[in-house]
């Protein structure tokens, strides 16, 4: 038997939640449901949960460039992606090695405001993404909220998802830009422009308030799927229902917008009446 298999290291660049759902925690969660190795360098520890953000601290630059070294010196991964980069300083460390590494996927989700509206990115560092880094991304994953924000429009409409998709590419430089429609309409589509092609992915939209960590866990999810090889379109489409298996599947835990259910994926083979036993001792 080879017990020396192949396996991709992937890294996230973001905030952490101690509650398990979002930020650090779902991406080395996803990352794992979907077999590649994950590695992660904190900018910000976060006093969260599913009801909300109590309190913010964030880590000094050259302590972020110190743990980037140290992975980038040891493993360097097959791509990356970031979350919650609170200040432009952050994100120009961030920035340097996306540059010193330019062929490697990077998907960026652009974090400002959390699912329980407490915010995660100082405004000045907007411009900053919006003029530096977006041209780099391989990738990027805004909600509407996020979309309106970077490009100062509002969006109302798939239709609108759809410009404001074209304008992130075409404008701004991205590679891709998959805008996520799970706050619009009663189905949830995203929009993915590549700079050719539009594509709409749609999946129902699940009756839940356990929505804490959804744009962590696609985004992560189209991070790990990059780099196993797959075409941008691939990698969106595995997300997508990745993470909607991760929303149907939701755990019942916290009091607040619960958490997503990162082996959601893995009991659609489980018959309903087993999975309600084996959630018996969560509350
Ligand atoms: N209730 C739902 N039912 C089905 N899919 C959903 C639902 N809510 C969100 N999604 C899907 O989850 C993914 C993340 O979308 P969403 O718009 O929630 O991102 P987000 O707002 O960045 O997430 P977060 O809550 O982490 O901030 C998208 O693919 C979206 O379509
Ligand atoms: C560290 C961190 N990163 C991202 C989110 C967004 O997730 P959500 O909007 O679901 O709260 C979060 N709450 N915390």
């Amino acid at each position: 038997m080879n017990t020396n298999a192949k396996v991709c290291p992937v890294l996230t660049i973001a905030g952490t939640d101690p509650s398990g759902g979002a930020g650090i925690q779902a991406d080395l969660k996803t990352f794992q449901e979907r077999y590649v190795y994950g590695m992660s360098v904190v900018t910000s520890v976060v006093a969260q949960n599913t009801t909300g953000v109590t309190a913010v601290h964030h880590l000094p630059v050259t302590f972020i460039d110190q743990q980037l070294e140290a992975v980038f010196s040891d493993i360097v991964p097959y791509a990356i992606k970031t979350g919650m980069i609170a200040s432009k300083e952050m994100m120009a460390s961030v920035l340097r090695y996306l540059k010193r590494f330019p062929e490697l996927p990077f998907v960026l989700d652009p974090v400002m405001v959390a699912t329980s509206g407490d915010v995660l990115m100082e405004e000045h560092a907007r411009d900053f993404l919006v003029n530096q880094l977006l041209a780099r991304a391989t990738v990027v994953t805004p909600n509407i909220k996020e979309a309106e924000l970077m490009l100062d429009q509002t969006i109302e409409t798939t239709t609108a998802m759809e410009k404001a998709a074209e304008r992130l590419v075409d404008v701004y430089g991205a590679k891709a830009a998959v805008i996520k429609g799970g706050h619009l309409g009663e189905t949830c589509i995203d929009v993915l422009y590549d700079g050719k092609m539009m594509t709409h992915l749609e999946s129902e939209r699940i009756d839940t308030e356990a929505t804490h960590g959804t744009g962590c866990t696609f985004a992560a999810a189209i991070t790990a799927e990059l780099a196993k090889g797959k075409t941008i379109l691939e990698a969106v489409q595995l997300a997508k229902l990745f993470v909607t298996d991760a929303i149907r599947y939701q755990l019942l835990l916290g009091k607040g917008h619960g958490p997503t259910n990162h082996w959601g994926y893995r009991l659609k083979s489980v018959p309903l009446d087993v999975q309600e036993v084996s959630f018996d001792g969560n509350d």
